[in-house]
């Protein structure tokens, strides 16, 4: 079971003398404020940060390595949201200004008394700990049912997870900035980019493009046209297809494929707005809205040198990743009833009734072509089902099948095979476990200690997911 203290926001104390630290613990203990993070260097406070569920920032105003004002706007700058405390050697008026006006939450003098050092903690962690309720309520709303459900007709699911997609995508669609659809192939993400436009309430058109495949000479004539004579064999003008998308939204289908040059090209549309013809030599303007999709992870390819990190950042100002089939168990059984139907009543059958197996069978079954996948399954029982009836030996091949292909391989005792990023994700944790740092953890994965700290950067961006707790010996956790 868990710790309950793991779900309370942390008291961080941050102050180079362990003397100091020790007596600030003892009494905030003493007065029952824990849990407790204490920290003699400065240097690891951010990450520190980043890595735990903190309440409140305790800092002392000297501290060695990185001065104190200096970590205070630092803190203030990367976590506005966390309330710090200042703990001054001596009153003076001007340093207490100057820290307030660079975000500390309270200003005390060190040494005065503990009354008021406690009451400046216990007021900021009740604040604290309201916003984050507040936080979460709002999230449960997030997650309800959406206000706009005829925008997502043609998105049949009843999956919790889908129907919170369904309301952040409610508040991301009347926005100008892009968005970014990931998810396996299959899983919708184009009836996605439908739902965003028709959410948008753009006027104009939704205009897709398929960009894979495309070299960049292609991607610039398909999108932005030439002008006559751009190119041996171009006779006259072309009208690329943004032209079309004016007013309302480009949708760029499997952007993971694009060419280095044709990444610039990207970039500078969502930046600015501007794009440049073949072989003419002014810049046009557009309004249209990008809307990106893609099946493969834009990270590892980032990693890999094939994908711009600047342009993933802008990518996915709004991120919309829907997750596949097998991981929504609740969407099967829906999914499957409206296939059958769909199905049988184009072929003016009787729709049959769906036995429990039928859908039970199905439920084991990983889908690795998704929601398209399990439609063509339907297909093909109904064409070879004589009886009228949907038995599960019309799609046991299917899995018989699969099952052998997963025979022999050392993950076979696993249902559900972890996606790349996943498996890292799961190492690195895993090292992090192990070690409880990340240097040695970095050794144990055969990677630099920046490249792991990268790592664990961005995953907190992409998911908005904290790093999991571990203890350190240095700086300690109390009270937990
Ligand atoms: N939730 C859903 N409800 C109804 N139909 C769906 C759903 N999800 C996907 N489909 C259907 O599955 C097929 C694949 O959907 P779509 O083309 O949107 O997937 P995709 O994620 O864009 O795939 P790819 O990456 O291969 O382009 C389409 O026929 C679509 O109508």
């Amino acid at each position: 079971m868990k710790n309950k203290n793991q779900l309370q926001p942390s008291v961080m104390i941050v102050d180079d003398s362990e003397t100091m630290l020790l007596t600030i613990k003892e009494q905030l203990l003493d007065a029952g404020v824990s849990p407790l993070i204490i920290c003699n260097d400065s240097q690891q406070v951010l990450d520190l940060i980043a890595e735990n569920r903190v309440g409140v920032l305790v800092l002392y105003l000297v501290t060695p390595h990185i001065g104190g004002e200096e970590l205070l706007k630092k803190v203030s700058n990367r976590f506005p949201e966390i309330p710090v405390i200042v703990l001054t050697a001596l009153a003076e008026v001007d340093t207490a200004v100057r820290c307030m006006k660079a975000g500390a939450f309270d200003c005390v003098v060190k040494g005065t008394g503990m009354h008021d050092f406690l009451n400046a903690v216990r007021h900021a962690l009740k604040l604290r700990k309201s916003a984050w309720e507040t936080e979460s309520l709002g999230q449960c709303i997030r997650s309800d049912r959406p206000e706009n459900p005829e925008a997502f007709a043609h998105i049949i699911a009843q999956d919790k997870k889908m129907l919170s997609l369904f309301r952040y995508v409610e508040a991301a669609a009347p926005s100008p900035h892009p968005v970014l659809i990931t998810g396996e192939t299959g899983v919708g993400k184009e009836l996605f980019a439908t739902a965003i436009h028709t959410l948008s309430g753009r006027r104009g058109k939704m205009v897709s493009v398929n960009t894979a495949g495309l070299d960049d000479t292609m991607f610039s004539d398909t999108l932005f046209g030439h002008v006559k004579g751009a190119y041996t064999g171009s006779a006259g003008d072309r009208k690329g297809l943004i032209r079309q998308a004016a007013g309302g939204t480009l949708f760029l289908d499997e952007i993971g494929d694009l060419s280095p040059e044709s990444q610039v090209k990207l970039l500078r549309l969502l930046q600015e707005g501007e794009y440049l013809p073949l072989g003419c030599d002014k810049h046009s303007q557009t309004d249209a809205r990008i809307v990106t999709s893609t099946h493969r992870d834009l990270w590892k390819l980032q990693e890999e040198g094939k994908f711009r990190e600047d342009l993933i950042y802008r990518l996915q100002t709004h991120h919309v990743h829907i997750p596949p089939l097998r991981e929504r168990s609740a969407d099967i059984a829906l999914l499957t009833k409206f296939f059958v139907r769909k199905t049988y009543l184009k072929e003016k059958k009787e729709v049959p009734e769906i036995p429990e197996a039928f859908t039970n069978l199905l439920e084991t079954y990983p889908f690795p072509g998704n929601v398209r996948e399990l439609q063509s399954m339907i297909v093909d029982a109904m064409v070879r089902d004589g009886s009228g009836v949907l038995s599960p030996e019309l799609i046991r091949p299917y899995v018989t099948k699969m099952k052998e292909k997963e025979k022999g391989s050392p993950f076979a005792h696993l249902k559900m095979l972890p996606t790349l990023r996943q498996a890292s994700d799961m190492l690195i944790d895993e090292a992090m476990k192990r070690s409880g740092n990340q240097t040695v953890a970095a050794k144990l994965l055969g990677i630099t200690q920046p490249t792991l700290s990268e790592r664990l950067k961005k995953r907190r961006m992409m998911s908005g997911v904290k790093y999991p707790r571990v203890l350190r010996a240095n700086p300690c956790h109390f009270g937990q």
